[in-house]
């Protein structure tokens, strides 16, 4: 198999922004003021919902769109001020996979892989060996001869993503490779560009909608909301510190730890009279993750403790933890005192009578 590395590129966006003319006169704001620096040879992962501007982000990586301020660089290379035969090698650079693999349905799986090769002028004598480890490389050495409608979601991405490699590229991007598979094929697809980007050393850079793609595959993070990046960092310290309530959100619906409905249903905001318990959220990061410090807590307070709901995750190879619980709202302070002495993270959700 191709062993030949690459290194990968850095991608700079430096106050880019890009407006959009509207129909009938003025322009839409797509992006505003972005500022972000992707480090060579890591995978970054751009979250945002609908129409938060993700593809125009990504677009201009490759020069499909030109910022209409600011500047994108790739290697160094200014891609928004590119001439034309610069713009070329730019993309001889920077690979792409898509949502729906963009295969030609007339090509056979080597035939497809062969195509940027063919584009770039690579002499024929060099490109069946190219396309042949590729083909390997992805897995799909026994469907090399078939069309693209005889293979399945998971093997026409593992296609586009050998096609996206034949130029040898720097920098892949992904434009929600992984959305149309399903939860397994996803996994296996992500494991695929985990691999590639250690062995061949380039840097991804990938859209999602999904915060459970970001969690397996990326170490960092931007978050995306209108036009602007809200939040940005490791992957590890954005799960377990998230700032921003979108990304907060797109948190909740991947932890799964939710508060069981009927307890949801009594949370109030403010500590009600009598009896009441106080309702919290731990997050467990870092060393202590996997301790049992709920159990020493409740013995050295002296407090009852209910477990709600809970999960321990993994980050890479880092644990943590997500748990909801209860406690005498008396003792609460305490309680929060004793678990960030432990460096750990508490948030109050609330209280019930
Ligand atoms: N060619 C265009 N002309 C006019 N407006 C555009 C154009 N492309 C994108 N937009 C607008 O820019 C904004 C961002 O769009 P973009 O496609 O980048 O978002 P997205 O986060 O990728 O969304 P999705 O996940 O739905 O693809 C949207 O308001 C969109 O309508």
């Amino acid at each position: 198999m191709q062993t030949d590395t690459t290194t990968g590129a850095a991608i700079t966006f430096d106050a880019v922004g890009k407006a959009f003319p509207k129909k009938g006169g003025g322009s839409v704001m797509a992006l505003e003021d972005i500022s972000l620096s992707v480090e060579p040879g890591t995978i970054t992962g751009i979250i945002g919902r609908s129409g938060a501007g993700k593809s125009t982000l990504l677009r201009m990586v490759n020069g499909l769109e030109k910022p209409t301020s600011g500047a994108v660089t790739v290697a160094g290379r200014d891609v928004g001020a590119a001439g034309a035969a610069d713009l070329r090698e730019i993309r001889r650079e920077v690979g792409m996979i898509f949502q729906h693999f963009n295969l030609l349905s007339s090509r056979t799986v080597r035939e497809n892989v062969a195509l940027p090769l063919e584009i770039s002028g690579t002499p024929a004598r060099e490109i069946a060996p190219r396309v042949d480890d590729l083909v390997e490389r992805v897995g799909l050495q026994d469907f090399r001869n078939r069309y693209p409608a005889e293979l399945s979601g998971g093997q026409k991405q593992r296609v586009g993503i050998a096609r996206a490699l034949a130029t040898q590229p720097k920098v892949l991007l992904s434009d929600e490779a992984t959305s149309a598979l399903d939860p397994e094929t996803t996994q296996t697809v992500l494991e695929l560009l985990g691999d590639i980007n250690r062995d061949l050393g380039l840097t991804i850079l990938l859209i999602t909608h999904e915060m459970a793609v970001v969690r397996d595959i990326a170490s960092h993070v931007a978050v995306i909301e209108d036009g602007h990046i809200v939040e940005d960092g490791s992957t590890y310290d954005v799960f377990t510190a998230p700032q921003h309530p979108t990304t907060q959100s797109f948190l909740s619906s991947v932890t799964g730890v939710t508060l069981p409905h009927f307890i949801a249903r009594q949370l109030r905001d403010t500590r009600p009279e009598g009896n009441a318990r106080e309702v919290m959220r731990i997050t467990f990061a870092g060393e202590n993750a996997t301790d049992p410090l709920i159990a020493e807590m409740s013995r050295d307070l002296g407090l009852q403790v209910n477990i709600l709901a809970g999960a321990v995750e993994e980050i890479g190879p880092r644990p943590f933890g997500n748990l909801l619980i209860s406690v005498d709202a008396d003792g609460a302070e305490q309680a929060r005192a004793f678990l960030e002495r432990n460096q750990q993270r508490t948030e109050v959700l609330g209280y019930v009578g």
